[in-house]
């Protein structure tokens, strides 16, 4: 997205830019440590299931890249075992920021398959790192021109879907939920990428878009993302899906995802599944836009993908696009939006993901091409796509 980056490492400086605060405040953060990437993705000051596992990615490099310039070096650089056994709780404990989105332990087991490799090639431990470091940018680096095949598949695909609908392929109105664009990703986005290339193609009608609360992914950032791109877009609240169908004649669903599993099952953001169940009633191609690395084919289905909750507060506070930028450092609107009490807490719930079974999604895009359930099946078979 022209101007803003979820990341950007410049010389020997690793900043996210804070998205509790967008699109009020564009304010860059300095991550000097690997517990400040941790508290970065568990805050949600950056989030999106790629973005989150190039921080991490981006961190560890950080981290060696500084360690390497010292003098005298650090005493986990005097031997291979000495290396491991510092980056290898680093690992771990990154992993530990956000439980659902798989592409964060992608990342991380990526990250300990080169620790490995290089430590049975027989390196020194600065060669090792050295390892670390190539593979800990080229995680961050792919993101983008991966996004833009996935996007290029997905758009095309659509066009034909929509012909062999009986449409024409043109003026195609996509409803998106969350956020997926540049500020979820290392660049131009999934789900949202895929709108882009539509608008690029001249094949796009209008954008619509979910608030998503309570975070607001799409009223703050998928807002401040179209606006940006110069796409034609439409704000709904959450609860406006129906309305939106039953009313305007909308060609496809196309979202994210934080972990695929199997059997095609979903996890996103919570109100995909809502979106799904509606979009099969109206008869509206629903479609899941994400790269392999959220494909998690140690996960049968969507029963076994674990689904993070977040703090009670969060979904009582208000975050939009148009409220006065009275937030906190933390991003939290200085009042809440329902009269509670700390004693009412335990009464909120509040998961950040649902799943949506298989059988409600049309196809699954990723930077290998378009997988579609086949024919009579309600459920895809994704063991062979990695
Ligand atoms: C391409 S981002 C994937 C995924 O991540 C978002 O969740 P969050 O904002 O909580 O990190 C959302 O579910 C997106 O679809």
């Amino acid at each position: 997205m022209p101007g803003l980056t979820s990341i950007r490492m410049t010389g020997d400086k690793l900043e996210i830019v804070n998205q509790l605060v967008l699109p009020h405040t564009t304010e860059y953060i300095e991550i000097n440590s690997i517990e400040q990437a941790h508290d970065a993705i568990k805050s949600m000051k950056i989030r999106g299931a790629p973005a989150i596992a190039s921080l991490a990615s981006l961190a560890l490099v950080f981290h060696l890249s500084q360690a390497l310039e010292l003098s005298p070096t650090p005493e986990y650089l005097a031997s291979p075992e000495a290396l491991q056994g510092h980056v290898t709780p680093i690992l771990d404990f990154l992993y530990t920021a956000r439980p659902t989105a798989v592409n964060l332990g992608a990342a991380t087991r990526r990250l300990n398959k080169t620790l490995q490799s290089s430590l049975v090639s027989g390196k020194h431990a600065r060669a090792i790192a050295e390892d670390l470091i190539a593979e800990g940018r080229l995680i961050a680096d792919e993101d983008e021109s991966r996004n833009r095949k996935m996007s290029k598949w997905g758009g095309d695909w659509l066009v034909e879907e929509d012909k062999r609908n009986g449409g024409s392929g043109e003026v195609l109105n996509v409803l998106t939920v969350c956020n997926t664009g540049s500020l979820a990703t290392s660049g131009y986005g999934t789900a949202l990428g895929l709108i882009t290339y539509l608008h690029e193609s001249s094949k796009l009608g209008k954008a619509y878009y979910t608030q998503t609360a309570p975070y607001h992914q799409g009223s703050r950032l998928t807002a401040l993302e179209l606006k940006a791109l110069q796409i034609p877009s439409v704000m709904i609240c959450d609860t406006m899906v129906g309305s939106l169908f039953q009313h305007h004649k909308i060609h496809a669903v196309a979202v994210g995802a934080d972990r695929v599993a199997r059997n095609g099952d979903t996890a996103n953001k919570i109100g995909t599944y809502n979106a799904a169940v509606l979009a099969a009633r109206h008869k509206i191609p629903f479609i899941v836009v994400a790269p392999i690395s959220t494909v998690d084919l140690d996960v049968a289905d969507g029963a076994s993908i674990p689904i993070e909750h977040r703090p009670p507060l969060e979904a009582c506070l208000v975050r939009g696009a148009l409220y006065p930028p009275s937030f906190d450092s933390q991003g939290n609107k200085q009042q809440a939006q329902v009269m509670i009490t700390p004693s009412d807490l335990d009464g909120i719930y509040n998961p950040s993901f649902d799943v949506t079974p298989a059988e409600l999604i049309t196809a699954i895009v990723t930077e290998k091409g378009v997988a579609v359930k086949k024919e009579g099946e309600s459920t895809f078979d994704l063991s062979g796509i990695v």
